[in-house]
């Protein structure tokens, strides 16, 4: 396969798989839901990883780093905490031919793993806060249908575990994680994102509260959660009897939290930018930001360009940017623009004969596919200020496009005729789970009877249900009914077809 074959907004998940194998992120592998992240996609990865651990640090969050495996005894400590997920915890059961005298699970999260070292530590509120973040990989044996950094059986991640001594010390980090995510996607991923806060429905089980933060992905019209900063309240502490004396000599139980941003950034990075030529990748994160595509002819030889290149190379390198001049001979121009296109540079520098002559480069910006000409002794300013510019764009073309999919509804008949026009719908909304069950099953029904379909290769339903009550609440006038009950609505709630 040399080229995308399909159209984003006609055909998603194939134009989805051929884009991330095309641009090099991807390739496949012999077990199902696993993949390989290759160079291309693990430096956006690390390009996360290093601003985030620079963050964290300044949240005085340190690394540390637990054991993979988890005997059953700790896995299963609270049978609730690990119901509804036993079926997706990968088990040790042999070494070599002999059967293992225990099975081990691989650790599909590490709250089990961590938190009776957490009791061994926590003796006095002077050993308070305590703050830890692991970078890892997790197994999940999911069985839906697995999706390149969407949904895969391993994925890497960050995982931060804290306790503190008071409910509102802990909130505070809650926030102060579900900040640095919405920066994470904001700022590096030039993707907008909506806090909030999960449903009761909707929120992790073991813990007091969710808070998310969900993007929109354009091409499907769905929402996805795009990280998550649980409260977790004393609950762990509890069940790990993580307990200590507090200033007045009293026993106390912590007050923890925990918070996880996984490669499922690169999926929603890739899905929102994407185009039918390939990714389009924010200058924050791309591995490559410029390319230099010399233009031989018969009058112009390689060397002659390379002459002209090599100081621009050097100084957009003094500069910080990451380039390079592509002087491979054995394809051409037309060739190494759309190969460097499908990955996703976000500048190429055109140099020909032409360009040689008058001292110059045509600089081509991947987002709006618009060429400039450039003199050679303004060139590194301009790719620097361009890469700017081309990151504020792609941030200010998402939330348009997010925006115009965003909208209120307060009456039911005007909800799923909303999710059929692939929007995101905001409703007053009594918060009682039953109702949002309801809501679950009623759209469903009444979308299936107007023909939409479910399709069956990403697995993904045509029910509406919540993503959150967003942290930013409109005015909601007392009295106002509930869109779905006519009870009282107790807030407004965020509604969409997601992953
Ligand atoms: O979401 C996060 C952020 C980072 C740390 N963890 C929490 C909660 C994770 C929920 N969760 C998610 N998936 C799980 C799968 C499992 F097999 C088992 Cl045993 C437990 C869980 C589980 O507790
Ligand atoms: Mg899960």
């Amino acid at each position: 396969l040399l080229a995308i074959t399909a159209s984003k907004f006609d055909d998603f998940p194939t134009w989805y798989r051929e884009v991330i194998t095309l641009s090099e992120m991807i390739d496949y592998y012999d077990i199902s839901g696993c993949y390989i992240l290759r160079p291309w996609a693990y430096q956006m990865w690390e390009a996360i990883q290093q601003w985030m651990d620079k963050e964290i640090k300044e949240l005085d969050v340190q690394n540390s780093y637990f054991p993979l495996f988890v005997s059953k005894k700790a896995l299963e400590a609270e049978k609730a905490h690990v119901e509804g997920f036993a079926a997706e915890v990968a088990w040790v059961t042999k070494s070599g031919e002999d059967d293992l005298e225990e099975p081990i699970a691989v650790r599909p999260t590490s709250e089990t793993i961590m938190y009776p070292a957490f009791s061994r530590w926590i003796r006095s509120h002077r050993d308070l806060p305590l703050k830890l973040n692991q970078w890892s990989n997790v197994v999940r044996w999911e069985f839906k249908n697995p999706t390149p950094f969407l949904r895969t059986r391993e994925f890497l991640w960050q995982e931060g575990h804290t306790a503190h001594a008071s409910f509102e010390d802990a909130d505070k980090m809650v926030i102060q994680a579900l900040e640095l995510y919405r920066r994470v996607y904001e700022e590096l991923l030039a993707v907008p994102v909506i806090m909030g806060t999960k449903t009761e429905a909707e929120k992790f089980a073991g813990g007091h509260k969710t808070t998310t933060v969900e993007a929109y992905i354009s091409g499907t019209g769905r929402a996805i959660q795009g990280a998550t900063s649980h409260h977790l309240g004393q609950n762990f502490g509890k069940m790990f009897k993580i307990q200590y004396e507090d200033e007045n000599g009293e026993q106390a139980i912590p007050w923890q939290t925990s918070w996880g941003l996984t490669t499922r950034t690169l999926g929603v990075c890739v899905m929102c930018h994407g185009d039918d030529q390939g990714l389009v990748l924010p200058p924050r994160v791309a591995p490559l930001q410029a390319v230099i595509i010399p233009i031989v002819t018969k009058k112009v030889k390689l060397e002659t360009i390379v002459e002209f290149a090599d100081p621009i190379v050097k100084s957009l390198k003094a500069a910080g940017v990451r380039v390079k001049f592509d002087d491979r001979i054995n394809y051409t121009a037309g060739w190494k623009y759309n190969h460097w296109e499908q990955k996703g540079v976000p500048i190429r520098l055109e140099v020909g004969p032409r360009d040689i002559e008058s001292k110059q480069t045509v600089m081509a910006r991947r987002d709006t596919g618009e060429k400039i000409t450039v003199p050679e002794d303004e060139i590194t300013s301009k790719v620097v200020e361009l890469l700017e510019t081309i990151q504020a764009n792609l941030l200010a073309r998402l939330t348009a496009e997010r925006d115009d999919h965003f909208t209120r509804v307060t009456e039911w008949e005007d909800f799923v005729p909303a999710l059929n026009r692939n929007d995101i719908v905001l409703t007053p909304f009594c918060n009682e789970t039953e109702w949002e069950e309801k809501v679950k099953t009623l759209s469903r029904a009444e979308a299936l009877k107007e023909g939409e379909v479910e399709l069956a290769t990403t697995a993904t339903s045509v029910a509406a249900k919540t993503l959150c009550i967003p942290h930013d609440q409109p005015d909601l006038p007392e009295g106002t009914p509930c869109f779905i009950s006519g009870k009282p609505a107790t807030c407004w709630v965020l509604w969409g077809r997601s992953y």
